[in-house]
């Protein structure tokens, strides 16, 4: 198999996103239509940066709805999603939405757009591998459904965990992969392996036709170009953080030592 890093590390690449419906930017679907029916030309490509905000806006719009508002002014979303609404107006433009001058968004409009171009509203199955600490953490959480997805299959290679059940799922040897993402139809792949294990379970994940992979383990992938990598590491936000405090410090120090 032909293969080559396609990793986008923390949402940071700057590349176009491909379009809603998984299918390359330029490319055109064998059917000519989304997955959802509508014509992909509806889909717009957006930058890789509106794609991250996007689902801060819809948590944000959730909130909104639930309090019971209707409409939301972009001053208001722009707060709540931790944005400035400058950066939220030109974002909802590429969706075309660009509110009601004086009154706002329709904040029930606004989700159903958002979930539609991200393309939550046909909920996603998604298998996880490696069912240890983190991975038993992240099958038995809950909040995944009212976010659009959903982890339907749970894999590891450990005699001990096969047969386990967490939260109603049985964990299954990854032998049967191919078999249950065929059967699940599973586009969508975790792996919560040790990093030794990470490349193997890649490639598995990728001859069984999985082309979108969300990697915890703290290595480097290499997958073909139509799938897509992102990759979750704490270690590397708090390294971050400690830049910071280490930057605040050096600098409160500085006039002391002028002085
Ligand atoms: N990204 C983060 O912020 C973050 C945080 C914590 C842990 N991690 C990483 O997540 C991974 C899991 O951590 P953990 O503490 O849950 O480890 P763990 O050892 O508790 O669990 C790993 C599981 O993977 C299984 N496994 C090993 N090889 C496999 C294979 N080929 N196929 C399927 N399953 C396989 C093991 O049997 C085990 O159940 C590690 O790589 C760790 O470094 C990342």
């Amino acid at each position: 198999m032909s293969q080559q890093r396609n990793e986008r590390p923390g949402g940071s690449a700057s590349r176009p996103a491909r379009s809603a419906a998984g299918l390359p930017a330029n490319g055109s679907p064998a059917h000519g239509l989304s997955d959802r029916g509508a014509p992909l030309s509806e889909l717009p490509d957006l930058p890789e940066a509106t794609v991250a905000r996007l689902p801060e806006y819809l948590r944000a719009l959730h909130v909104l709805a639930e309090r019971g508002d209707d409409v939301v002014s972009s001053e208001e979303l722009a707060h709540a999603a931790g944005v400035n609404s400058a950066k939220l107006r030109k974002d909802l433009s590429y969706l075309r939405s660009n509110g009601t001058r004086g009154v706002g968004y329709d904040v029930g409009q606004l989700i159903d757009k958002i979930e539609h171009v991200l393309g939550l509203n046909q909920h996603r199955a998604v298998a996880l591998v490696g069912v240890g600490n983190l991975g038993q953490a992240l099958a038995g959480y809950g909040g995944f459904g009212s976010r659009g997805f959903h982890i339907a299959a749970l894999f590891d290679v450990d005699p001990a965990r096969i047969g386990d059940r967490i939260a109603g799922l049985p964990v299954r040897h990854i032998d049967d992969l191919a078999e249950v993402v065929a059967l699940e139809r599973i586009a969508i792949a975790v792996i919560a392996t040790p990093a030794h294990a990470a490349q193997t379970v890649t490639d598995a994940l990728v001859d069984c036709g999985v082309t979108s992979i969300l990697n915890f383990a703290p290595c480097v992938l290499s997958v073909p170009e139509n799938v897509d990598v992102r990759k979750v590491d704490l270690a590397i936000e708090l390294q971050i953080l400690s830049f910071h405090e280490h930057r605040k410090a050096t600098l409160t120090a500085l006039p002391e030592a002028i002085s």
